[in-house]
């Protein structure tokens, strides 16, 4: 196991936002994360990520509690994507990717040539190599989304959490990404809320409501009208896809009264 949240708490006001979450994520796994507006998606993935410090647990990278590394320690093994992360930068699309080196560079060493490498790699798989000498202040928020992405890849991380990746992406490119996390081999903590999408390109699936794990497994396992009922409040009827044979869901918007 690479990635485990124990009892990980976070309180505010006197409020448990969330309560002892307990999570392992393996090694090459595809870990999502779903759960209704406010459920705790993003503070769970915060704690990973270190924007956010838990009122008690842990987590722990290959069982290393990550209060014990250096920032510039944990930002070697994870990689993160926030939650509509804004550039305030005046630089190139080209440079921003580049930052992603920033936890494995000392001082201000050029990027060599394998890393450059690695920059054009990641700027091809999230199609904006077009955009390179574009300044990111000037990007649509897909694209933007896109180049936030490309900078996680170089950073070369064991863990890569994404809060919400494909927000602002047209269908191709949500689905292109999940497809390449699927098929990258790469450990992912992904916050999601299209959950055809988490039930095609997630190994497992964590569900959350008001702050605590209510369901972990194959999405299969998790994602029944019963649990959607009680997490979301809305009625589902499940199909196979027809030549897949994938789980999707079909929301009854007439709330399961027609037959
Ligand atoms: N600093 C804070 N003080 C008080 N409440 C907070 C604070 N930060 C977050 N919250 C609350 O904690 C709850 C969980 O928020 P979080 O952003 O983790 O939810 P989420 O599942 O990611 O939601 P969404 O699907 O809307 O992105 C929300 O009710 C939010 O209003």
């Amino acid at each position: 196991m690479i990635l485990s949240l124990r009892e990980l708490t976070v309180e505010r006001a006197g409020r448990a936002l969330i309560d002892r979450l307990d999570l392992n994520v393996e090694a090459g796994q595809v870990v999502g994360v779903v759960g209704p507006n406010g459920s705790g998606k993003s503070t769970a993935l915060r704690c990973v990520y270190r924007a956010l410090r838990p009122s008690s647990g842990a987590v722990l990278l290959d069982g290393t509690d990550l209060t014990s590394l250096r920032l510039r320690e944990s930002a070697r093994s994870i990689a993160a994507l926030a939650q509509d992360g804004q550039i305030d930068l005046d630089f190139t699309v080209e440079e921003v990717v580049g930052l992603g080196r920033a936890p494995h560079v000392r001082g201000n060493r050029a990027l060599d040539a394998r890393e450059r490498e690695l920059c054009r790699r990641a700027m091809a798989r999230m199609d904006v190599t077009h955009l390179a000498d574009r300044s990111v202040l000037t990007l649509s928020g897909g694209e933007r989304q896109r180049v936030l992405v490309a900078r996680a890849l170089v950073q070369e991380p064991r863990v890569l959490v994404l809060d919400e990746p494909t927000n602002h992406l047209d269908v191709r490119h949500q689905v292109e990404l999940l497809t390449f996390l699927r098929e990258s081999g790469l450990t992912v903590l992904a916050a999601l809320h299209d959950l055809n999408l988490a039930a095609a390109a997630c190994d497992r699936i964590a569900v959350l409501k008001a702050g605590t794990l209510v369901a972990t497994g194959a999405p299969a396992e998790v994602l029944t009208p019963e649990l959607i009922r009680k997490v979301f409040g809305i009625e589902v009827t499940i199909v196979a896809h027809p030549r897949t044979g994938a789980l999707q869901l079909l929301y009854d918007l007439d709330g399961g009264t027609r037959s």
